[in-house]
């Protein structure tokens, strides 16, 4: 967090175990997803437990869930998803893709921040799962004196097994506070011109880069049950308008990009065309030899893009005759992403900073 080396103070009035009162702070809380602590079988089933059991990702009632999640799915995935995360794991700082990207982003955010407006504002990171905690962390900004927490879930598109889960969590993280800071969420930002354009820059980056043009750009989005978007989450036209800015931007037609979604899990349809099937028929039935995947959903790599696209969706595109692959990674930390991200935040700071 950033200095909080500002003095406490008692108040003239106050007898003396008077609690000392903290210059007024405001906290920047960015959210993401959570990752397990390690790749070994209790930790991955803690991770994924808190994940699958949180009503917001799957939504059918516990008494029909839980056996299913607790006696089938948690004795099988813990194991398959540790060998998947160790094939990407950061071994140098022991710690997921997910976890060392978000800390780097939070050090520019913060860098940034404190250039613009001092020791007034703390920023930090929390995780919905795991660690660390939305609690600990929104414990930790009230101590140092926050008044008022920015809560910012780093997704660009909202979704109920997100955005939304994640506020769930701030607002309840608050419940435990004597002095209830002022909270502000932050809005979706899929259709910001500066996170469009840092989509654009990526991808111009790696075309350059590239020995031949690919001929299709995939955008993969993480799926979610197709019911979802029937019952009311914006998250499916939030995705297909993200692409729609990106075509534009690019100056594209339609010919040139294809909206997708990856990481079906379960029985149920999930949104469609799904990337690993797609990849496929564009190979064997399109004859496409050459595509370019980028994953607009995520703020940063982690397993769902270094392994399931890097690898997985890869090889479907391979095994059906397909002979260039380029993933462009995410936008993590990348100036022009931080700037995008920076800009979003001064936004929602209008009103309480000058
Ligand atoms: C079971 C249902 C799931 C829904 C619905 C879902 C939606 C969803 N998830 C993300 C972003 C991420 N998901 C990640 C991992 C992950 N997701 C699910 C399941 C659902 N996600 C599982 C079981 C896992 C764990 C990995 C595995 O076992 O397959 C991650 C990566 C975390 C990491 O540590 O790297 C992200 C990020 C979005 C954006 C989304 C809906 C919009
Ligand atoms: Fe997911
Ligand atoms: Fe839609």
């Amino acid at each position: 967090m950033s200095d909080t080396s500002q003095p406490a103070t008692r108040p003239a009035h106050a007898p003396k175990d008077h609690p000392a009162i903290k210059p007024a702070k405001i906290g920047i809380l960015l959210a993401n997803l959570g990752t397990p602590d390690s790749t070994n079988y209790w930790p991955m089933r803690r991770y994924l437990s808190e994940f699958l059991s949180d009503k917001r990702v799957v939504d059918y009632p516990a008494w029909r869930w839980q056996p299913i999640l607790q006696l089938i799915i948690l004795t099988t995935r813990p194991s398959k998803s540790g060998a998947a995360y160790r094939s990407i794991w950061n071994n140098d700082a022991d710690e997921s893709p997910l976890l060392t990207i978000t800390k780097q982003q939070t050090a520019a955010i913060k860098a940034k921040m404190t250039e613009a407006y001092g020791d007034k504002v703390l920023v930090d990171f929390c995780m919905r799962y795991g660690n660390p905690s939305t609690k600990s962390k929104v414990a930790e900004m009230v101590a140092a004196g926050c008044t008022k927490i920015l809560f910012f879930p780093l997704y660009p598109h909202y979704a109920g097994p997100t955005s939304a889960t994640a506020n769930d969590q701030f607002f309840r993280a608050l419940i435990d506070q004597k002095q209830q800071p002022i909270a502000r969420v932050v809005e979706p930002y899929f259709e910001d011109p500066a996170y469009i354009d840092a989509l654009a820059q990526s991808i111009e980056r790696a075309y350059a880069g590239a020995d031949q043009k690919p001929e299709k750009l995939i955008c993969s989005y993480h799926g979610v049950p197709e019911r979802y978007l029937r019952e009311g989450d914006p998250y499916h036209c939030q995705c297909q308008k993200t692409t729609r800015l990106l075509k534009e931007r690019l100056g594209w037609d339609d010919s040139q990009i294809v909206t997708a979604f990856q990481s079906k899990f379960g029985p149920e349809e999930w949104l469609k065309p799904y990337t690993v099937e797609e990849v496929a028929r564009l190979a064997r039935e399109d004859g496409i030899k050459n595509i370019a995947v980028c994953a607009p959903a995520f703020s940063a790599d982690c397993i769902e893009t270094l392994e399931e696209i890097n690898e997985e969706i890869k090889e479907s595109f391979e095994e059906a005759g397909g002979t260039d692959f380029t993933y462009i990674p995410c936008l993590n930390d990348d100036p022009a992403h931080i700037d995008a991200l920076s800009a979003v935040i001064t936004r929602n700071l209008q009103g309480w900073v000058a």
